[in-house]
């Protein structure tokens, strides 16, 4: 079934534009958020802990701070932009006791809804705006005039505007210039969960690791197998990034495209898509968000742990050293804020 999607002419910035907006964190997606609906006429406070380092940045950056209860109970709308495993307790803390009939909570990530961790009363509105892309480059995007396209979802409309409010907030901040393309919240959680673990984050660093290990343990330079398993990723994800897996196909040599064909499936296969479809069932029954809930709880043991070994792989200490030999690749994330 092919998805709705909501461009500029179909979104109203007034309705944005006449709210009080509390926008709580300002990490990568808050600080793009908060300084683009400010730039878009929208009256926004930041909520952030007397203790956060980014508290100043805001105050540089000429928006209003305060901490997250203050903020909420100021806001007509609140826009919940802190780490996905601390919004659980934002919430209980600062946000509920400031709600009231009317208002609107806003997410940028479904998590927390999806699986019950928060539950708003039922007369507020509820709803998603998730940029497809990572904040600095939404504010970069957006100043430059363009957008980057976002999912608008809504969970609860006690106004019976939650999706037009929806719709201005994402114009507020650009995306309705790209697109904005309506979701579920247990839509856009789940494929987002099975997206990273399976494809873009748990699987290409385990097929990169994994190709690394293959040709070192066989005796071949580190550097090589470094610049064969991993620097070249990026030449070839962006081939598909412009053009698909078509375009990718093209620009690489027959040789490459036999090797893709014949080989490619055997190292995907039967067993691997089985795997994909058991990590898809622990997403869709909560076993992961559970996991990963009680990990945090606990002050995340394993987290660490993988996060120390993982940076100790021989792969990171060859790229240190390569990166070094390329000064247009080791380049701090462009700091927008
Ligand atoms: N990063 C991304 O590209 C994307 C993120 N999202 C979603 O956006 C949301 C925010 O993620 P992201 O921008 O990456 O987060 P970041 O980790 O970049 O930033 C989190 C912000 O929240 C602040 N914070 C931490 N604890 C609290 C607290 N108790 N009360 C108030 N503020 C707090 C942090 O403060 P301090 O500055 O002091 O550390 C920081 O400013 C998540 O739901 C995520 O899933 C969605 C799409 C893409
Ligand atoms: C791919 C990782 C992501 O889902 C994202 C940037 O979209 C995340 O949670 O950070
Ligand atoms: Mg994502
Ligand atoms: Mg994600």
């Amino acid at each position: 079934m092919t998805a709705e999607v909501y461009y500029d002419d179909d979104a109203d910035l007034s309705l944005v534009a006449g709210k009080k907006v509390a926008v709580i964190g300002y990490g990568s997606q808050g600080h793009a958020h908060a300084l683009s609906l400010r730039d878009s006429g929208v009256e926004v406070r930041i909520g952030l802990p007397e203790g956060s380092k980014s508290r100043a940045k805001v105050q540089e950056q000429g928006l209003e701070v305060g901490t997250p209860a203050e903020v909420s109970a100021w806001a007509d709308l609140i826009m919940l932009l802190a780490p996905d495993t601390a919004q659980r307790k934002i919430y209980a803390e600062d946000i509920a006791p400031n709600l009231a009939p009317g208002k609107a909570l806003f997410f940028g990530h479904g998590l927390n809804i999806r699986y019950g961790l928060i539950e708003p009363p039922a007369d507020i509105d509820v709803a998603m705006v998730a940029p497809k892309g990572p904040g600095h480059l939404v504010r970069r995007q957006f100043v430059d005039g363009k957008g980057v396209p976002v999912l608008v979802a809504v969970e609860q409309d006690a106004t019976g505007q939650a999706l037009a409010l929806a719709l201005s907030y994402a114009r507020g901040i650009g995306g309705t210039r790209a697109g904005a393309i309506k979701t579920t919240f247990t839509e856009e959680t789940e494929t987002d969960l099975f997206g990273e673990q399976a494809v873009l984050c748990g699987g290409a660093t385990a097929l990169v690791q994994t190709g690394f290990e293959v040709l070192t343990e066989a005796g071949y330079a580190p550097e090589i197998a470094y610049f064969e398993c991993l620097h070249e990723l990026k030449l070839i994800v962006d081939l598909m990034y412009e053009g698909g897996i078509a375009r990718m196909r093209y620009s690489i040599s027959d040789t490459a495209e036999y090797g893709d064909y014949s080989r490619g499936p055997r190292i995907i296969d039967a067993r691997v898509k089985e795997e994909m479809r058991k990590i898809l069932g622990e997403i869709q029954s909560g076993e992961f968000a559970r996991e990963w809930i009680a990990e945090d709880d606990a002050g995340r043991p394993n987290f660490t742990k993988w996060r120390e070994e993982a940076a100790a792989h021989p792969i990171e200490e060859t790229g240190r050293k390569l990166r070094g030999m390329m000064s247009w690749v080791d380049r701090p994330i462009t700091e927008t804020a």
